[in-house]
């Protein structure tokens, strides 16, 4: 891991990346101590979504999801996508993955453009139950993506990888049993360390925690952070839930309603680590709260007609 730092300085990134122009600076955040400090977010750009625009039909059937989406997302960074309901959200991930192929516009990773689905990036679905498969165990769910992909890891290479994701998440010594003798959260960390294993270069996760009861989903958000703290992986989160965003987030974008674009960006600078009571209660945490639910509910105030 690397040592923390004890210089602690933000940088407001909010006007530039409103206008599609977000730096990466090597921008730290503060935090309740030097031994706590989180990872510093990198200078590298790693994933950079370019004039995206998806419709999907044609003709009078014709439903443009997304109008002109430009971001930049920096290594490590943890970057939550909110905005109104339909916006075109998880069109937005699809597109991010390479699952669907943006009507115009770019997807690089890396600075490589992405044109399939197996260029370092793994995605976690809100549904655990579509996307676990009941008759494997655990461990051979974790390690499904590993055997089906190009690498040329030894069958025990990738069962010590298996292993280690599951004990990242907390679910060690349950690699023999299968996903539905599991509680939901249960499953979902599943979902996680299936991700983790892959070692991907930005993880996707679109409402991850949607389905899940109050303290399955705090105790997952709480586990997100130490994974992330832990392994410095980029993370690009939808959620519709403001509160969640704000508080795991470096970054808040803020979508507008269909066809969608960028409305606004918000840097979260909130201590880490963060905690569900402390950081909840902050003034600050309940500013951003409040700025960013203010920008969601103008946008479904002004939302077009289909
Ligand atoms: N396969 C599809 N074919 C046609 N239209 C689609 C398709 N998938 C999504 N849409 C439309 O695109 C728009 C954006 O959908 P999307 O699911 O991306 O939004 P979302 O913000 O993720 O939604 P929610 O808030 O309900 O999670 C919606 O109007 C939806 O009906």
């Amino acid at each position: 891991m690397m040592r923390p730092s004890a210089e602690l300085t933000v940088i407001r990134r909010k006007e530039v990346a409103v206008a599609g122009i977000s730096e990466c600076r090597g921008d730290k955040f503060p935090s309740a101590s030097s031994e706590t400090a989180q990872q510093p977010i990198g200078s590298t750009i790693v994933l950079e979504p370019r004039h995206l625009r998806v419709t999907y039909g044609r003709g009078s059937h014709a439903v443009t999801a997304i109008a002109d989406i430009t971001f930049q997302v920096c290594a490590g960074e943890f970057l939550s996508i909110v905005g109104p309901s339909g916006c075109g959200k998880t069109t937005l991930l699809k597109s991010l993955s390479g699952l669907l192929r943006p009507t115009s516009g770019d997807v690089l990773v890396n600075g490589t453009r992405v044109d399939t689905t197996s260029q370092g990036l793994a995605m976690v679905f809100q549904e655990y139950t579509r996307s676990l498969l009941p008759w494997l165990s655990v461990r051979a769910n974790v390690e499904f993506p590993l055997r089906g992909s190009r690498r040329t890891d030894s069958r025990k290479a990738i069962e010590q990888r298996a292993n280690e994701a599951l004990a990242e998440v907390g679910l060690h010594g349950v690699g023999d049993k299968y996903p539905w003798q599991l509680s939901g959260g249960m499953q979902q960390r599943v979902a996680i360390a299936r991700a983790l294993a892959f070692r991907p270069t930005v993880l996707l996760m679109d409402e991850p925690f949607a389905s899940l009861d109050a303290q399955a989903r705090s105790d997952l958000e709480d586990l997100l952070l130490k994974v992330h703290f832990e392994t410095g992986m980029t993370i690009v989160f939808v959620t519709h839930d403001i509160d969640e965003a704000v508080y795991l987030g470096d970054r808040v974008v803020v979508l507008s309603h269909r066809p969608t674009e960028v409305k606004a960006s918000l840097d979260v600078d909130l201590p880490r680590p963060r905690n569900q009571i402390e950081t909840k209660t902050l003034h600050r945490f309940v500013e951003l709260r409040t700025e960013a639910l203010g920008l969601v509910l103008a946008e479904r105030s002004t939302e077009a007609p289909d």
